[in-house]
């Protein structure tokens, strides 16, 4: 098993010492005594890499990119996320020229890439069907692009020896890919596209073919490779738990628009919409009437008694706010918590979904509504004291959610 990472935004102690100078270099953020995280955007002298000035992109008369701007940092794993058809491929394919913007720019380095084929772009692009040849080998696979730029043959079997020890196939190099695993298949797919030492690698959806155990470990591996050959990886997904484990920052789209650009904590932690709450991770969304904002908080009236919720802004009185909450922020008891009168909610549970580490438990509130709890299974099955039909519980502290109003 590969070790695990610091979570994503937080590369820090183990890259600062060593090869992580390279951090240091691009993102001299200080963000406490102890650590420095690579985060360029927070930096107002960080130059942008890639950026979308203003792009639209219509296919005749449908939009699928509307009015997009973004910029993504130099050595940035950056994942666009959203549900299918929301334009993550046709933004990636404008940065590898195959499509161009019907309106705005793409601007690589502060150079706009208007009018540059992809074969002349600093870019290359691997897709999830890896598209090897299949009577080539792996390492003939890996060595094609160079051999179409005409480089020099003794260079090109030093540059494939170089990738089949980076993605550690060099025991497979004669083999071809009906040889292979999914996962070394896919390995060499990657080989090949970084043969060329593109500045930017965009992978699409490149682990969609992988069963979850290696899709896991291969996450992992694919996030070391980015860290240690110090390149921007754009990658399109829209697998969530994908983009958190892998990127420095995800952008949520909807509809060929972003709505909103954040790490992966900020965006689990600090959704800026139920839209972004609700397309990542399990939530709930409690609707409720604004009956007071002051000093940090939030009185929310709900048809499930009165929340009150931490919130930094100001609300009129009497707005529609939500408030919003993982279920494993949600305490579940059999007993009537001290302070019922508020952030206490009671209910029946409905049903118990079992998945091993945890369970999730779904209360029916009387009116429709249902909540989820997530408890982590200490103890065993038999043991658990909460059971299907029982009276219970549900309560949370006032920062433990979130309020949204849109
Ligand atoms: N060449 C094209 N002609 C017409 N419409 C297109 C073309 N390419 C993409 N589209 C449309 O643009 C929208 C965005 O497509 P895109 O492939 O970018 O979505 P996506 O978010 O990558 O989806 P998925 O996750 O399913 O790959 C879709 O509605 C798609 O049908």
């Amino acid at each position: 098993m590969p070790a695990r990472r610091p979570p994503p935004g937080c590369r820090c102690p183990r890259r600062l010492s060593g090869q992580g100078e390279v951090f240091k270099a691009v993102a001299n953020i200080d963000v406490g005594p102890v650590r420095r995280v690579f985060a360029p955007w927070l930096d107002p002298k960080a130059k942008p890499f890639i950026e979308f000035r203003n792009v639209t992109k219509k296919f005749g008369t449908f939009t699928a990119v509307d009015d997009l701007s973004l910029t993504i940092y130099e050595r940035e794993f950056f994942a666009l996320l959203g549900p299918s058809g929301c334009g993550k491929t046709t933004m990636m394919r404008m940065i590898a020229g195959f499509e161009d913007p019907t309106v705005g720019d793409v601007l690589l380095e502060g150079q706009p890439l208007a009018g540059v084929p992809p074969y002349r772009r600093p870019t290359n692009m691997m897709f999830q069907s890896y598209a090897l040849f299949p009577h080539m080998t792996v390492e003939t696979n890996i060595a094609f692009g160079l051999k179409q730029d005409g480089m020099p043959k003794a260079e090109i079997a030093d540059r494939v020896a170089e990738m089949l020890k980076l993605v550690k196939l060099e025991p497979f190099a004669k083999r071809k890919p009906h040889q292979l695993s999914g996962g070394q298949r896919q390995r060499v797919a990657l080989a090949r596209s970084l043969a060329k030492k593109p500045k930017v690698l965009l992978l699409d959806e490149p682990l969609g073919a992988l069963d979850r155990k290696l899709r896991e470990e291969t996450q992992f591996e694919l996030t070391d490779l980015q860290q240690d050959l110090g390149m921007t990886f754009v990658i399109v997904t829209h697998d969530q738990e994908e983009a958190m484990t892998m990127a420095d920052r995800i952008a949520v789209m909807d509809h060929g628009r972003i709505v909103q650009v954040a790490t992966p904590s900020e965006i689990y932690e600090q959704p800026n919409s139920r839209y972004v709450a609700d397309f990542v991770g399990d939530i709930n969304i409690i609707e409720g009437k604004v009956e007071r904002c002051a000093d940090g908080h939030v009185t929310l009236n709900t048809p499930h008694g009165t929340i009150e919720a931490a919130y930094e802004g100001d609300i009129a009185k009497g707005s529609d706010a939500w408030f919003a909450i993982r279920p494993e922020k949600m305490r579940l008891t059999l007993d009537e918590p001290a302070e019922a009168h508020r952030n206490c909610i009671a209910g029946e549970v409905w049903d118990i979904g079992y998945l091993g580490d945890m369970s999730i438990y779904h209360v029916h509130l009387g009116d429709g509504v249902t909540l989820k709890s997530a408890q982590a299974n200490t103890t065993r099955l038999l043991q658990r004291p909460i059971s299907w039909d029982d009276r219970v519980w549900l309560s949370f502290d006032a920062d433990a959610g979130i309020v949204l109003t849109r």
